[in-house]
């Protein structure tokens, strides 16, 4: 069907955290990897392309959106969604804030938003101020972040040095307000010239008033979540059949492999719980993967028995990772991980693995690529912002899920793997 919303996601594990919370309605929703090369021709009325462009050179990161936008637009879309981090991971230079820009003149719109909020995550926003849970964004772990140190906690701050045209704020007080206050907030900036709008949220309630007064906007940006209420009311405008059908489905054998590649707080913490499980567990040390390559771990996978759920993880504590790109180099450190996870997810496929659970997202660009898996349908939700897709890899189908670093409970490996036999 004509696609309703086109979405363009910034990473791997956000495309499937904003296709996840969509999919929540019941509507199909499918979520390509990479601007795809053939012009669209079976489309549902959710589309979103995940583009690794989060850290990518700017005039890179705008020119792959704009063929995504393209390609959306082909498929029939005539409203789009810029989803980044709830964290609002950039730099000064971007890519949010221009990718942004040129979405709007190629729409030819004047004025969008910016919503990174997720509550059921512990995002929120006050007064343009982001915090991580308790914590204002620039006091979380996100301040030492390896590639997006996030040093300032006022989007608006963030926002202007990355756009050309004014920033503003529509405050919770007026988002309390409800959705006619919000749209007249909206209208008085864009008539004070504000192109570049941050909404508050703080709440689910609020992310509904939000996207209510925002649904015909041509642009709205943000985390996932802020789109989530859009299928409701596309519903409710009558754009969407009530019983839009959602993704069957399939039978997925049990046999299972785990692929650790993030270095997060909390994914150390779901390493950790799965090591204490007693399931079969090998870890990379990136400096003996230096030395060695993939081969002892792929060694290793291959005495398996894949129906016990093995976990091989580069996991590990901000120290041994620091030790480990110094003496390695960041880059190296980290695509000699990638590249081994990699080959581990291909060889656990041709092993017999038909669901993959993979954790971090440049791993998860890394093992896609390497499965050469181009599209993905969405299913059952592990954890907010995580759900089960379905995939084809090589002539077989898997299920595969992609946890965002800091995603997920501490018990997720497990999760995962009860979440597919519930679903
Ligand atoms: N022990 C390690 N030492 C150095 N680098 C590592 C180590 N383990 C993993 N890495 C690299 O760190 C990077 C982790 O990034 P990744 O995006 O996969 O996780 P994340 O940042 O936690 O996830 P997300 O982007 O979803 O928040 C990868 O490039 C990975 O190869
Ligand atoms: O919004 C988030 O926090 C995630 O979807 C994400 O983008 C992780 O990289």
């Amino acid at each position: 069907m004509t696609t309703l919303l086109g979405c363009i996601a910034d990473d791997f594990t956000g495309a499937t955290d904003l296709a996840g919370l969509l999919a929540r309605s019941g509507v199909r929703v499918s979520l390509r990897i990479g601007v795809p090369t053939e012009p669209p021709e079976e489309t549902s009325p959710f589309e979103v392309i995940a583009l690794k462009s989060r850290t990518a050179p700017v005039t890179e990161a705008v020119a792959e959106t704009q063929k995504a936008l393209e390609w959306l637009q082909a498929s029939g879309a005539k409203r789009f969604f810029w989803k980044y981090c709830s964290t609002f991971d950039s730099t000064a230079e971007g890519n949010i804030g221009p990718v942004a820009e040129a979405l709007m003149k190629t729409l030819g719109t004047g004025q969008t938003i910016y919503c990174p909020a997720f509550p059921e995550n512990g995002r929120a926003i006050f007064m343009g101020y982001l915090f991580v849970g308790q914590q204002p964004l620039a006091e979380s772990p996100m301040k030492d972040h390896p590639l997006t140190p996030m040093r300032d906690s006022n989007l608006m701050r963030l926002l202007e040095p990355q756009v050309t045209r004014p920033v503003g704020l529509a405050d919770r007080l007026t988002v309390a307000r409800g959705v006619e206050a919000l749209r007249a907030r909206l209208s008085d900036l864009q008539a004070g010239g504000y192109a570049h709008v941050v909404v508050d949220a703080v709440a689910d309630d609020d992310l509904h008033i939000i996207a209510e007064a925002c649904q015909d906007m041509p642009l709205m940006t943000g985390g996932s979540a802020v789109a989530m209420p859009l299928p409701h009311l596309y519903k409710a405008q009558g754009l969407l059949p009530e019983d839009a059908p959602s993704t069957p489905k399939p039978d997925i054998p049990k046999q299972t492999i785990i692929l650790s590649g993030s270095c997060s707080a909390m994914t150390n913490a779901q390493v950790a719980r799965y090591v204490d499980t007693g399931a079969p567990t090998f870890r990379l040390d990136p400096l003996e993967v230096a030395k060695t390559g993939a081969q002892p771990a792929l060694d290793w996978l291959a005495g398996q028995n894949l129906t016990q759920a093995p976990l091989i993880y580069a996991t590990a504590d901000p120290a041994s990772v620091k030790a480990a790109q110094e003496a390695l180099g960041t880059a190296k450190a980290g695509v000699l991980i990638e590249d081994t996870l990699a080959a581990c997810a291909v060889a656990a496929r041709d092993m017999g693995a038909r669901r993959v659970i993979v954790a971090g997202g440049e791993t998860s660009g890394a093992v896609t690529k390497a499965l050469g898996v181009t599209q993905l349908d969405i299913g059952a939700e592990i954890a907010p912002g995580v759900p089960w897709t379905f995939c084809t890899s090589d002539g077989h189908t898997l299920a595969l899920t992609l946890k965002s670093g800091n995603f997920g409970a501490e018990t997720f490996f497990t999760d995962a793997q009860d979440r597919l036999d519930a679903a």
